[in-house]
């Protein structure tokens, strides 16, 4: 099954709430939110309170994507919230397993991101515990930014230990995705796809929205 999480980082942030709605409408499967600190990474856009505002707005599933510091000091205030998913950066947790179960302690589905060049052999002791894994195909911090297609055989990776393993994990890809690269992401084995400036930055959300859908089932079939 494929789904659709478009990044409401490429969205106006004077009318996200009605933004929100319309990609909903439009048949999303996820919102997601990227939480920047302005130290993980160079840009910081939303905290707890926008999510805890966004909430009510919307009844599809929060993906809250945390670029940030130290996220064990705020997962409780995203998942108190109202976070539906949180993923934490490998790159940002020095006891991963532990940031992992904190997550899951609070009823939140947990997720471990992978930045391009952190391979995913880090995920070997904790993917058991994960509902998602979602892998950067940009470096993290800015929305607009090139696809790197070296990261692809990551995904292929990722989907055959978690096929080994008898997993149902999601993976999620995020950065640059768009209706010419999403395909490659679905042969690979994602089945989640963030795209922000590709849905955001069109004048014709719903259209964008389905053209990057249908691009990924052609791929599948
Ligand atoms: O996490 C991030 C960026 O760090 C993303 O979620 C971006 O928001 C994706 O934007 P596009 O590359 O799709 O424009
Ligand atoms: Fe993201």
């Amino acid at each position: 099954m494929i789904k659709i999480a478009p990044s409401i980082l490429s969205a106006d942030f004077a009318k996200l709430a009605e933004e929100v709605k319309e990609v909903e409408r439009a048949g999303a499967d996820y919102i997601h939110i990227d939480v920047m600190d302005g130290h993980f990474v160079p840009n910081i856009t939303f905290g707890p309170l926008a999510v805890r505002a966004l909430r009510p707005v919307t009844e599809l599933p929060l993906d809250v994507h945390l670029m940030i510091e130290n996220p064990d000091r705020y997962i409780p205030e995203f998942a108190e919230a109202g976070a539906d998913i949180i993923t934490v950066h490998a790159e940002a947790c020095p006891h991963l397993h532990r940031t992992v179960q904190l997550i899951r302690s609070h009823g939140v589905k947990a997720g471990v991101v992978l930045n391009p060049h952190t391979p995913p052999d880090v995920l070997d002791y904790v993917i058991g515990e994960l509902d998602m894994v979602l892998i950067m195909t940009v470096n993290p911090g800015f929305g607009g930014q090139s696809f790197i297609r070296e990261v692809v055989p990551k995904i292929e990776r990722t989907a055959a230990m978690i096929k080994e393993r008898g997993l149902d994990t999601e993976i999620e890809v995020d950065g640059g995705v768009t209706e010419d690269t999403v395909a490659e992401c679905a042969r690979a084995g994602a089945t989640v796809f963030v795209a922000g400036s590709a849905i955001f930055g069109k004048e014709d959300r719903p259209a964008a929205l389905q053209g990057i859908r249908n691009a990924a089932a052609a791929a599948l079939q």
